[in-house]
């Protein structure tokens, strides 16, 4: 006869091991337990579900209006999750100790295939040197020069959709594939001194772009983040992940092409103009000491980085911005009238202190990327045991940043937080609500969006030139959620009626 002495024995010690690692040490011993928050719903799966079924960072406003500025809330397993929205929180893990918070490994082997290994995944001295070489590029002086460059493509994308009407009065128009493809081309001209033409002509790019940035189902959001726990599930035949596989692929080799071909130009000395990459290639030149140089693999990187970061964050918020619009139609005939005295030439090329000078403008903006900030949420992680706000959070332990939950809080913006109400911002006591730390939609202090002015001029030049010649009106029935695909999507795709003004 077998002994089943052993078996039992293993079995008994892994039945042990697992329910202390899962439900004894989150529910009793962890530090974090002491730090306030909802109880989970689910056994396995505790609050995730919840979080999941919402939109990106919407259960969090009510955690956070019940528990505070630092709540603790359950993940996969009932791993203890922490989010922040209190600004000396925030303070401590984007300013002060922000080396001390790098992204937590899962999130940068999700994000690399995509973004490469350029500054927005660099950590420490690496990322301390590739900003210091970078910022000249983003310059106030240099996206002054970029101006011409929106305006040109935004009356490409007009002219387009004056076409797509024709002898209509107006036309229902998938807004937002026109508007990843212009600013695929606006990044294409002012990062690369490139033309995509992806407006005008098929494009593998813009493709693998849809690609990767089209949101997914319930089941792959979830298969995704138990990814994080058991890494095969990446290597799932799954379509996400054959999807991303592909699109990184494609992004790769554009983006070799474009560092050899802009590098060979420098070893021949014809390298003119002020395209981002032509910038960093000359900054790169006059670094001093070689070993702060980037290589011709880093510049690739960047390339991927700016490729990324620099189109889709940038279509997502044009494409919510017009949907507002199109909800509240006082808010758009206001924003229009300021538009047609300042432009009334229907293909104004605005200049860099006329566009900035609008005042209406800068509220839509500003209220599309409060409402909707087109990156909805990062995650750090901390290095080393640490205490915020008097709890102690060990190493490894995840944060979140919810911008869109920061942006919603009814303590901070009122109880009409979560409406898109862009006169808020003409108000003057708003002054001394919004914060570096209450209205962060490209984060706050040292790993902030080194491409906000260029992301807002973009954004206002391509929105100025879109309500001043088309009225944008809402389809009915058609109804639009946002989802995290990355950035904060539109699922499914923005469709409006657009009639044409001229
Ligand atoms: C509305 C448009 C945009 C929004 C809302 C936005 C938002 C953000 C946010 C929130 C971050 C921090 C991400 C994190 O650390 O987890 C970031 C970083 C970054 N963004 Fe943007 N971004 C926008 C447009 C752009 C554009 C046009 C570029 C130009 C290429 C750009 C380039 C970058 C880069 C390179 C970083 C990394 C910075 C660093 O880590 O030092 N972004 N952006």
């Amino acid at each position: 006869m077998i002994d089943s002495f052993p078996i039992i024995l293993l079995v008994t010690s892994i039945i042990c091991y697992f329910t202390y690692k899962y439900y004894i040490y989150p529910f009793y011993f962890s530090p974090l337990c002491k730090i306030p928050g909802p109880s989970p719903d689910h056994f396995l799966f505790g609050n995730l579900m919840q979080i999941i079924k919402s939109d990106v960072g919407i259960p969090h406003i009510a955690w956070a209006e019940k528990y505070g500025g630092i709540v603790m809330y359950r993940g996969l397993f009932n791993k203890p999750r922490i989010f922040i929205t209190d600004s000396k929180a925030l303070l401590h893990v984007m300013v002060s100790s922000v080396y001390d918070y790098p992204k937590p490994p899962g999130f940068i082997r999700d994000l690399k295939p995509l973004l490469g290994s350029g500054i927005l995944l660099a950590e420490g001295d690496t990322h301390k040197r590739q900003r210091k070489m970078m910022n000249p590029a983003f310059s106030f002086t240099n996206v002054k020069e970029m101006i011409p460059t929106f305006a040109k493509v935004g009356h490409i994308m007009k002219d387009l959709w004056i076409k797509e009407i024709g002898d209509n009065e107006k036309s229902q128009i998938d807004i937002m594939t026109y508007l990843s493809k212009a600013t695929l081309d606006v990044i294409g001209l002012v990062g690369f001194n490139y033309e995509f033409n992806s407006l005008t002509s098929k494009n593998e790019l813009a493709e693998a772009y849809t690609m990767i940035f089209t949101p997914q189902n319930r089941r792959s959001t979830l298969l995704r983040i138990m990814s994080n726990y058991i890494p095969f599930f990446n290597k799932l035949p799954i379509e996400f992940n054959i999807r991303t596989r592909e699109a990184s692929r494609i992004i790769d080799q554009v983006s070799n092409k474009l560092v050899t071909e802009t590098l060979d130009k420098a070893k021949l000395g014809e390298l003119e103009g002020n395209d981002l990459l032509t910038i960093l290639i000359r900054q790169n030149e006059q670094t001093a000491i070689k070993e702060d140089r980037m290589t011709e693999h880093e510049l690739k990187n960047q390339i991927m980085t700016f490729l990324a970061a620099g189109h889709e964050t940038t279509s997502v918020a044009i494409g919510w911005a017009l949907y507002f619009l199109s909800k509240n139609i006082e808010v758009q005939n206001t924003l229009r009238n300021e538009l047609l005295e300042a432009f009334p030439d229907k293909d104004f090329i605005p200049t860099f202190d006329q566009i900035n000078s609008l005042e209406f403008l800068n509220c839509v903006v500003k209220e599309t990327l409060r409402v909707n900030p087109a990156v909805p949420m990062t995650i750090r992680t901390t290095k080393k045991d640490d205490v915020i706000g008097g709890y102690m959070i060990p190493r490894g332990t995840p944060i979140f940043l919810f911008m869109n939950t920061i942006h919603r809080l009814p303590s901070i913006w009122g109880s009409d937080a979560s409406t898109f109400k862009p006169s808020r911002w003409l108000d003057p006591n708003l002054t001394s609500i919004q914060t570096n730390y209450t209205y962060i939609p490209f984060l706050t202090g040292p790993r902030s969006c080194i491409g906000n002015k260029l992301a807002l001029n973009e954004f206002k030049v391509m929105l100025a030139i879109l309500i001043r010649n088309f009225k944008f009106t809402e389809i009915d029935g058609f109804e639009v959620k946002s989802k995290l695909a990355i950035s904060l999507r539109p699922d499914p795709t923005i469709k409006l009626w657009v009639e044409k003004l001229i």
